[in-house]
């Protein structure tokens, strides 16, 4: 029979590829947690004990070697008996590569269930790493290796789709992506009376998406009844992409408990106690009977002994079922500062250098940047306060602090990791900008580094003028194009240099304890990004850049947010600004201009971004859509922002965006890496992937559609009279 109170454990852990023993320590610190708070079941990320983003490593045999090297060491610490374990782990099985669930208790293995459904669109290969486990509810021997064997004291244990059952329950595992697809295991689950489903994830995080990720979890279990336990990592694994956690653990459609989306634990447990009781009244209610009852999909179910809800535990009265709460969701700018912050924190600890160079121009992109540093900072000092002590050591670590004297505040942190440099040019740079940057390095008191790049411009000129027996002119003096382009990109060009130079020498150049590196963050968003409007190999060349996926809409809400959640006053002018390269000489009458140079407006970038990549539409579809989303007979609509433009004008607009896009899309190949917040993210690496060498879109076919489509509507509207 068994009692009816189960509490159980589920957990973010910041996981780091091929970290073997730091991993298994962190796997091994949650299940004490757990056990600590009274927990009989624990469930982990998925493929814990590697780190999610292993990616082609899944390939080699050392990783399936040492994952079971890992799983009997785990297995043979006592301090971790007492408590089902749902582990995350690869297992070659009759040789095929599987992302696999290992069910454990006492040092001993109960099941292992292999992922069925495989995560595979977007950043995710798991199809090129795995094969699915493609027979629902059917298990067969695997064959245990001879030192889990030998602990194992049998020779062989189950390997497939089962459940668990203990005296009073039955749950059962299902991973990650197997609970965003419309047939997801947990159905037929719940049909057939498992009661607890265990789901362990390797979610990465973009803007808005907990939403989805909550409705789908909640949805789960409101429609069939039931616990969820939710696992994830949380944090940078060695790829560009944040995991944000968010631990939960869900009864009958309402959350009970829910862990941090963003934050610096390395270990953070979550932990409920359900009522079982709970889930049978709830099915008995909603209409489920029927389809249960004649539902063919019968599990095969692993007896243990082993009880979750002790009946003695029930005589006690303290202890209660926790009550439902309301999801926490962090509105959307605050997610960029916590991801970009925590992200940037575990990049920099992990790769040992000794902190951040950011080139800022006094412009909105460079400013977003420091200001993520920044958040980086403000999340770290929260962090010591809270005593968390890997934070602690990895400040004093960066700081090298010999006294133990740890920073006081953000601004103090900042000045020891975080350099700011302004390279301006005597004619193109304004004291606009130069000032922005030199306010807000004050009031976020980095280590601010003021000078101009003349001479080495002058120098380098020379190379072409006594080389050549030619002097390139701006066009403002006279100069034809490609000559105002040589001479634009050679400054750009320049500044890059001048970046890593600093970078390297400035923590020695400072007296810095231990010397080191900084590493040079870059600022290109996404509509420069896709429009091509940056220098290739210029500062948009850097060593990582934290906001490389976000577009200027959702970076100017940032801005706009951190103005006044973060006090920086300062904020205001860089949202003011009108935007500009400074890359060519200011006169009387002429300053440049991003919008008038590209021909479009950041807005218009934002929509063609979104629609490219989201909506999947080319050259013609978008024509398609933006001639009504545009349309100029929606001027006077209330309440419509949208620009408005003829029809005509919809298709120079259109194709001017696919030209632009077609002849810099190399740019994109050689790209900074940047971290993934966006599915409408350019990143041609591992994200957005596409051909770089594009016939003439003016000629194409696409851009003739697009002109008899125009023909058409022209017609009409002329018939019409408009
Ligand atoms: N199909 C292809 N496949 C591979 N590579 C190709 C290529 N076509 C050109 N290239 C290469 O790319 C080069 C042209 O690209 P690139 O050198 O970037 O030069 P380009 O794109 O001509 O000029 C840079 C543009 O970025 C603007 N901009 C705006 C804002 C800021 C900044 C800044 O830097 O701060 C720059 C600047 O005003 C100018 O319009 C060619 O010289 C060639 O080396
Ligand atoms: N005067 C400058 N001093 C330092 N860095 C600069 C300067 N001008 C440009 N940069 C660097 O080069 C990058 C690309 O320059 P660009 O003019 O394209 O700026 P952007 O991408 O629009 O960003 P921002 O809004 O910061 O100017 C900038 O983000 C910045 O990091
Ligand atoms: N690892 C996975 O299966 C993750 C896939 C899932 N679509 C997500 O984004 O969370």
């Amino acid at each position: 029979m068994g009692g009816h109170l189960v509490t159980v454990a589920t957990c973010n852990l910041n996981q780091w590829v091929l970290d073997w023993e730091g991993n298994l320590n962190r796997i091994v610190e949650s299940i004490h947690i757990a056990k600590a708070a009274g927990a009989r079941l624990r469930v982990g990320p998925e493929l814990e004990i590697t780190g999610y983003s292993a990616l082609d490593h899944f390939h080699e045999l050392d990783v399936y070697t040492h994952s079971l090297e890992m799983l009997s060491i785990l297995l043979q610490d006592e301090s971790t008996h007492g408590i089902l374990l749902d582990i995350g782990m690869p297992i070659l099985h009759r040789n095929l590569r599987y992302n696999c669930r290992v069910i454990c208790l006492d040092g001993k293995i109960l099941l292992i269930r292999p992922k069925m459904w495989l995560a595979n669109d977007g950043n995710y290969r798991e199809m090129r790493h795995f094969t699915p486990w493609m027979r629902p509810r059917e298990t067969e021997l695997f064959h245990l290796p001879k030192m889990l064997a030998e602990l194992q004291g049998e020779t062989h244990v189950l390997f497939g789709d089962a459940v668990i059952s203990t005296p009073e329950t039955a749950f059962g595992a299902e991973t990650c992506e197997e609970l965003f697809t419309p047939k997801a295991p947990h159905i037929d689950m719940a049909l057939d009376g498992v009661e607890i489903i265990t789901n362990s994830s390797g979610s990465h995080f973009t803007l808005r998406k907990l939403d989805t990720r909550l409705q789908l979890i909640m949805e789960a279990t409101r429609k069939s009844g039931g616990v969820y336990l939710y696992a994830n990592q949380q944090g940078c694994d060695g790829e560009r992409l944040y995991f944000d956690g968010c631990a939960m653990i869900i009864v009958n459609g309402d959350i009970v408990a829910q862990g941090s989306q963003f934050g610096l634990k390395d270990v953070e447990v979550v932990t409920a106690t359900v009522d079982l009781e709970e889930v049978r009244s709830y099915r008995a209610a909603i209409s489920r009977g029927l389809q249960a009852a004649t539902s063919d999909a019968r599990y095969q179910r692993i007896q243990t002994p082993f009880e979750l809800a002790p009946e003695d535990d029930d005589a006690d009265i303290e202890k209660r079922p926790t009550l439902p709460m309301q999801p926490r969701v962090h509105p959307v700018e605050e997610e960029i500062a916590l991801s970009g912050g925590c992200y940037l924190w575990d990049y920099l600890r992990r790769s040992g250098t000794a902190g951040y160079l950011v080139p800022l121009s006094g412009g909105i992109d460079s400013c977003a940047t420091a200001v993520i540093v920044y958040s980086m900072c403000r999340i770290v000092m929260d962090a010591v306060e809270e005593e968390n002590q890997q934070v602690i050591e990895d400040v004093k670590r960066l700081c090298q602090y010999s006294q133990g004297v740890l920073p006081k505040t953000p601004q103090e942190l900042c000045n020891q990791i975080f350099t700011t440099i302004y390279m301006g040019m005597k004619k193109q740079s304004s004291r606009d900008t130069r000032q922005r940057a030199k306010d807000l390095a004050e009031a976020i008191g980095s280590h601010h580094v003021n000078l101009d790049i003349d001479e080495v411009y002058e120098a380098q000129k020379k190379l072409v003028v006594n080389t050549l027996n030619f002097e390139p002119r701006f066009e403002v003096e006279g100069g034809s194009n490609q000559e105002n382009l040589t001479l634009q990109c050679l400054q750009a060009r320049i500044r890059m240099v001048t970046a890593y130079e600093f970078g390297q020498i400035l923590p020695t150049a400072r007296g810095r304890p231990g010397g080191g590196s900084l590493l040079v963050l870059g600022s290109a968003n996404v509509g420069e990004s896709l429009r091509g409007y940056l220098t290739k190999y210029d500062c948009s060349s850097a060593d990582i850049n934290p906001i490389g996926s976000i577009d200027k809409a959702d970076l100017k809400r940032f801005i706009a947010w951190a103005e006044k959640e973060f006090d920086l006053p300062c904020l205001h002018e860089f949202l003011t600004a009108v935007p500009t390269a400074e890359l060519e000489p200011i006169t009387e009458n002429y300053v440049q201009s991003d919008e008038a140079d590209m021909g479009m407006t950041y807005e218009e970038l934002t929509t063609f971004g979104r629609l490219r990549k989201l909506n999947k539409l080319g050259p013609f579809a978008m024509f398609q859509r933006l001639v009504h989303d545009w349309s100029i007979d929606r001027k006077h609509v209330e309440g419509d922002t949208a620009p408005h433009y003829t029809p005509a004008q919809v298709a120079e607009k259109v194709k001017r965006f696919f030209h632009f896009y077609a002849i810099n899309r190399h740019k994109m190949t050689t790209l900074t890496p940047a971290l993934h917040c966006n599915d409408y993210s350019p990143d041609d690496n591992r994200f957005d992937l596409r051909p770089f060498l594009y016939p003439n879109f003016w000629k194409s076919w696409s851009f003739k559609r697009i002109d008899m489509e125009l023909k058409k509507i022209e017609k009409k509207r002329a018939s019409k009279g408009k």
